[in-house]
């Protein structure tokens, strides 16, 4: 009754226009400034009210009377948030700062391009006016990236592929994606301690030299080439990588390319912070046959002499299918395209690594190149680890010995022992016992055939770590074969 009353003798306007003056009058005494943050301005969603929610979300566990608990598609994590109207003080640089959330039903709801929800949540920021600098330089900013933090924290990371052949989905967007939820990771990859550090320490570098980039000039990208026999690691080792860091992975499909730029458009549809992986380069595209198969410039020698690279001499694409060349793969990694975005990590992967391209290898293209060996002792103890259990001092002494002195020699990869050891997991003194006979078996099987293969792993391995002479080695054994070759 009195309501009606009010708004009988009171008309509206007068009623909004006392509202007003009061909430000015009560703002000129308040020693507090307000910011509102609203889920949705307008028609787009704004992104600093999902970071504050993420953001509060980590204080919240502790200190919130009443949460509500969200799980985001793919993620693995539960997200706390503020209830209807709830309160919590956040402290920054010792300033304390009030936080509310607000729920507030939606009026009718107006013409939009898109359903708008039901209700209107947002967040009222308040902090002392004398504070009121504080917020806007630096607490905003350390709310994103915060949220950014643990966004990538919790959530699984994406696998990227082009499978489609350069087709575009209803978005636009020319890769597929699914969760990627691979469970390799540094500690359980089989490989050399030491190597491994080196490698994690090079990551870390990466990952957190974005001043250093910037200061040097360079582009905030890394390459590495792995390159070794199957079986041994390569693409575990990309998963761990991609793990560590929490990146996402852009799996590249060559042979569905049509042409450079196809694979430019491609490249500028990868997000930062991920790694983009051709695996089996040697296989995934003919990049240095190419010409002389579409009978241009018979007799060439492919291989890379110094002069500009094959490809561009003979100008231009060689006709219809699959027209990428070595020139556009390089500018896919290295040139001015390769720095739209940024925190990027280009892995190649090989078997094969004489067969690749010295101009590919040339110091400065791909940072580190890795050699994934055959299983050497090292890797074997963490492989025990991982799959029997066995730790320091579960395995005797004799037999640890027995084990040590094979397995270089028996040149197994990791992948081989893996299947032994699986196949015996539930009987560990039966899986040692396979695995030493195997070994046994596998070196004298190499005895036999005289050890050829190892020498020439040695060999590849030399060439590769000193990048600038290996490239010369490289290429001369690679004309020696050509030489060899009848024509
Ligand atoms: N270094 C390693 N550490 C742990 N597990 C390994 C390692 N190498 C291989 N494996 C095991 O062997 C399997 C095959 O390994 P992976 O696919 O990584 O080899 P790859 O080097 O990529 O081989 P390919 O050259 O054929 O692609 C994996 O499932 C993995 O469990
Ligand atoms: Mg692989």
């Amino acid at each position: 009754f009195c309501q009606s009353l009010l708004h009988a003798v009171f008309p509206a306007e007068l009623r909004v226009a006392s509202l007003k003056l009061l909430s000015r009058v009560f703002n000129l005494c308040s020693s507090y400034c307000y910011y509102d943050i609203t889920e949705i301005d307008g028609v787009n969603t704004n992104e600093l009210y999902n970071a504050a929610q993420l953001y509060l979300s980590t204080s919240a566990s502790i200190t919130g009377s009443r949460l509500s608990l969200t799980r985001a598609t793919n993620s693995t994590a539960v997200t706390f948030g503020l209830s209807n109207s709830d309160n919590l003080v956040d402290v920054f640089l010792g300033v304390p700062v009030l936080w509310e959330h607000v729920i507030t039903p939606r009026q009718n709801q107006t013409f939009s391009w898109r359903p708008l929800p039901e209700d209107k949540r947002g967040f009222t920021l308040r902090i002392k006016k004398k504070d009121k600098s504080l917020v806007l330089d630096s607490y905003l900013d350390h709310i994103m990236d915060k949220a950014n933090e643990i966004r990538r924290k919790n959530q699984d990371r994406f696998l990227y592929t082009n499978s489609r052949g350069g087709s575009l989905d209803s978005r636009g967007h020319p890769w597929d994606s699914v969760p990627f939820k691979h469970p390799s990771t540094f500690e359980t990859l089989a490989m050399d301690p030491l190597k491994k550090e080196e490698i994690m320490a090079d990551l870390n570098d990466f990952a957190n030299g974005q001043s250093f980039y910037q200061k040097t000039g360079r582009a905030w990208k890394r390459g590495y080439l792995l390159y070794g026999p199957p079986g041994t690691g390569k693409s575990s080792m990309i998963a761990a990588m991609a793990n560590h860091l929490g990146y996402d992975i852009y799996d590249l499909e060559l042979t569905e390319v049509h042409n450079n730029s196809d694979l430019r458009k491609l490249l500028m549809k990868t997000s930062s912070k991920s790694i983009i992986v051709i695996e089996d380069i040697d296989c995934s595209i003919n990049l240095t046959n190419r010409k002389k198969n579409a009978g241009d410039a018979p007799g060439r020698n492919h291989h890379y002499d110094g002069g500009p690279l094959p490809e561009m001499r003979g100008g231009g694409d060689d006709g219809g299918g699959n027209s990428i060349t070595l020139s556009g793969l390089l500018n896919f990694t290295d040139g001015l395209w390769s720095c739209c975005g940024s925190e990027r990590i280009f892995v190649f992967t090989t078997n094969h690594v004489e067969k690749l391209d010295p101009a590919l290898l040339r110091s400065g293209r791909m940072d580190m190149h890795i050699f994934m060996s055959y299983c050497s002792f090292p890797s074997l103890k963490i492989l025990l680890k991982n799959y029997l259990g066995y730790g320091e001092g579960d395995l005797t002494e004799m037999v640890l010995k027995e084990l040590g002195e094979v397995v270089d020699d028996a040149q197994m990869t990791p992948a081989d022992i893996s299947e032994v050891l699986i196949k015996n997991r539930r009987d560990k003194d039966k899986a040692v016992n396979e695995l030493l006979e195997a070994l046994k078996a596998r070196v004298k099987k190499n005895r036999a055939n005289g050890g050829l293969m190892r020498e020439e792993e040695e060999q590849e391995k030399r060439a590769l770590e000193s990048p600038k002479q290996g490239g010369d080695e490289l290429q001369e054994s690679c004309n020696k074969s050509d030489d060899n070759k009848p024509n």
